[in-house]
């Protein structure tokens, strides 16, 4: 099942820089893994915003929640996700 996600990041002022930065070289790490694995599709920045937009290629909700609590920077997300599913109007013969 494919989903599109969107994350804001929060991150709290007064996380001191070494945490922070050990937060986000998890982050990415972890990222990059789902991506090898095909499960994280895309992710592309929001110009001028402290946000992504991914595409998620999962077997369930259930499967798709786990990877998103398990971001290193979960606690410090705003998460939106919704569903997709091919449009009758698609020229396209698959989702690749
Ligand atoms: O920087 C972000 O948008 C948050 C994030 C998600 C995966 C990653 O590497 O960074």
């Amino acid at each position: 099942m494919l989903f599109h996600v969107r994350m804001d990041v929060h991150l709290p002022h007064d996380l001191p820089p070494t945490e922070a930065a050990e937060i986000l070289a998890r982050e990415k790490a972890y990222s990059q893994e789902l991506q090898h694995s095909g499960k994280w599709r895309h992710i592309w920045r929001l110009a001028g915003q402290y946000a992504n937009y991914s595409i998620f290629d999962v077997r369930d909700n259930e499967e798709l929640h786990a990877i998103l609590s398990g971001l290193p920077l979960f606690k410090f997300m705003d998460i939106e996700v919704a569903p997709l599913l091919r449009h009758p109007s698609s020229i396209r013969d698959s989702d690749a």
